[in-house]
Order: C-alpha cells, then structure tokens, then sequence
C-alpha cells in the first residue's frame, strides 16, 4: 500500500515541474489543487524532500508533481529529464520580477530535454488589487512573441492560489495532458 511509509524518493510518472521564481505561490497552488481534490473525493499523497515538493495528485490516474523553489533556479535544468510538461507561475503582482522570470522562461523553452513538454503559464495573485492584467502582462512580457516561437504547446492562465480563481484550469490543462500522449 502506498502509505508514504516505504515509499523511494524517486520520480513517479508523468512528471510534472513546477517552477517560479522565490514567493509566487507554487507551494500554495499545490495546497490547494490538493484540498480541491481531497474534498471530491480523490486521495492525495504528499512527500517532501530537501528543497523540492513532491506531491502526487489522482486525476484519472497519478501524477507527481514537483515543486522546486525559486531558489533552486541554478539547478532546474537538473531535473528537466524527469519531466513530461512544466508549470511555469509568474508573480502578477511583483512587476520587478517579470523580467527575470521572462529570462527563465525563455531558457527554459530552448532546453532540448523539454522540446517536447507541454507548457502552461500561470499569471497568480491576480486576487492583489496591484495585479498586472493579462493584457498589460502579454505586452511587457511578450507572450504572444514567446508562444509563438516555442516549439511546445503553451497555455496560459490566470489564477489566485489564495481565493482559487482559475485552479478549475489548472486541473483540466493536467488532465488534457494525460489525453494526449507526448
Ligand atoms: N494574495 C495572494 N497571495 C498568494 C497567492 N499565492 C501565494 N500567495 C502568498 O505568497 C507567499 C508565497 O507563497 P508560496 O506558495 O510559499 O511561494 P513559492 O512559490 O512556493 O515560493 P518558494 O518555495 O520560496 O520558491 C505566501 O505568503 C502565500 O500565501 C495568491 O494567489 N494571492
Ligand atoms: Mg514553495
């Protein structure tokens, strides 16, 4: 029985990365795709590790999810073999942080060992009165240019980890990429 208690640390597929740079909420996120869930009735398990969550989620059949914080940045590109599709989340309401995320990102879409994951974008903590609207984050940030220069199928949503806004999202993008096989 998968009780945690056995359990290797080692990657359970489909793999899914989380990235963002430091305080954009993936952790939050994750939290709440799991209560979402847990309250409909699918179970949940979640590990921690040192520096990384892993947390595998039952839609339809399990995945793992792994979050890798911020300030793991440097050693990304360490865990992109592991991985089927990426969850990239972008801080809305942090204007001073877009432009480095829009550097990782960028790097992150030319990784040869990622040509071929599927990609979503998540613009979080729109609930912040101070939030950048998709409109005015597609034009600093170029989006449209982004998506259509990447090789990946890129989706983008916007979502408040905090009051839920868009996880509904989330949730359908994760099991469109069950559907179609990569
Ligand atoms: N208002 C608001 N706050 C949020 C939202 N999502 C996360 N937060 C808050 O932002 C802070 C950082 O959230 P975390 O989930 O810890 O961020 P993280 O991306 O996991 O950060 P690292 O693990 O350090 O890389 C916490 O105080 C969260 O409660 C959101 O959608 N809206
Ligand atoms: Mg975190």
């Amino acid at each position: 029985p998968a009780d945690g208690s056995g359990r290797r640390p080692g990657p359970c597929y489909p793999m899914y990365l989380l990235l963002g740079a430091s305080g954009v909420g993936k952790t939050l996120l994750v939290k709440r795709l799991q209560n979402i869930l847990t309250d409909s009735g699918w179970c949940c398990h979640l590990t921690l590790q040192v520096g990384t969550n892993l947390t595998d989620l039952l839609i339809q059949k399990k995945i793992t999810i792994r979050e890798l914080g911020g300030c793991m940045g440097p050693i990304w590109p360490s865990y992109y073999g592991d991985c089927s599709s990426v969850l990239f989340m972008i801080d809305a309401a942090n204007p001073t942080q877009i432009s480095s995320s829009c550097v990782q990102l960028l790097s992150l879409l030319s990784a040869e060992q990622l040509a071929s994951a599927s990609v979503l974008i998540l613009f979080n903590k729109i609930d912040l009165p101070c939030y950048m609207s998709l409109v005015e984050m597609k034009s600093l940030f170029r989006i449209q240019d982004i998506i259509s220069c990447a090789n990946q199928p890129i989706t983008v949503v916007e979502t408040s980890a905090r009051d839920g806004t868009g996880l509904p999202d989330v949730l359908q993008w994760l099991r469109s990429t069950l559907k179609d096989p990569s």
